[in-house]
């Protein structure tokens, strides 16, 4: 079985996507077989590894509302060893759609107990939200990594986040673990960054990751060639970054 990682926090623009491509592209470069999920309606994730939304024919809305199994949407990526499950704005419905059906926190959950493909790990890049679409990313995981930014009210709607993953410990997947708490976009000249830091150690204490990603042009480049940080510039401080996060999850083995 595969190890599933929901890439989740509600608030938006904190490097979820950002994480969930690249960590995903580490994992496949030390010979990891990899599903990036996509079940964020903005789709960064799918363009962000280089596929044309608009030429999808299906996405994960036709796997979590026709029930069209998880392998049949699946997209090969440039990258050997990572595939995509790719997200259009189509979703966006999905989240409204599956209020009135039955089951609907599990829909997830039970596509990927049926996938037929040899994978190693899944990466579900969530929306910024804690609507049905994260709970169902949740349920479906093992774990979460929380992606938390080095700036002015980090911590504000952590609790919330925290309040949600222990409602869905508690009635829909127990063995739902905290995979790891990420520092995004952290800028070594500002005190803001160390400050935050430290009360997000104090906090989290060993669940913060060692790699701290700093701010760096070259990751917000990447996304509109269609590229990981690792082909779009493997020398950059992101890919080095990068690279070092996906040791750290590797080694949780
Ligand atoms: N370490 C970084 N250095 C510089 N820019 C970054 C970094 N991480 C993310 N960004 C940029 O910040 C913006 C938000 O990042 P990203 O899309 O990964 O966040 P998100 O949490 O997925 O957003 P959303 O909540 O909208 O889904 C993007 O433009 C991205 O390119």
């Amino acid at each position: 079985m595969p190890r599933i990682i929901a890439i989740t926090n509600q608030k938006g623009g904190v490097g979820k996507t950002t994480t969930a491509v690249n960590l995903s592209a580490g994992l496949a470069h030390s010979g990891k077989k990899v599903l990036l999920l996509d079940i964020d309606p903005q789709g960064n994730s799918t363009s962000g590894v280089g596929v044309d939304k608009n030429k999808l024919t299906s996405c994960m809305y036709d796997s979590l509302i026709n029930e069209t199994p998880v392998h049949n949407i699946v997209v090969n990526t440039e990258i050997d060893g990572l595939m995509v499950a790719p997200a259009t704005i189509d979703l966006a419905g999905a989240e409204i759609e599956l209020v009135p059906t039955i089951s609907r926190e599990v829909k997830l959950r039970n596509l990927l107990r049926d996938i037929h493909m040899d994978l190693d790990y899944i990466i579900i890049d969530c929306p910024p939200s804690l609507g049905l679409l994260t709970v169902n990313a949740l349920t479906a995981s093992d774990s979460a990594l929380i992606p938390i930014q080095c700036e002015y009210y980090a911590l504000e709607g952590l609790s919330q986040l925290l309040n949600t993953i222990k409602l869905v410990q508690n009635h829909l997947n127990t063995a739902l673990e905290i995979e790891g708490v990420l520092l995004t976009m952290y800028d070594s000249r500002t005190n803001l960054s160390a400050q935050v830091s430290e009360e997000i150690k104090n906090h989290f204490k060993d669940d913060v990751y060692k790699t701290v990603i700093p701010r760096n042009v070259r990751l917000s480049e990447a996304p509109s060639y269609g590229q990981p940080i690792i082909t779009y510039d493997n020398k950059s401080k992101g890919a080095e970054v990068y690279l070092q996060l996906a040791e750290e999850v590797l080694a949780v083995e």
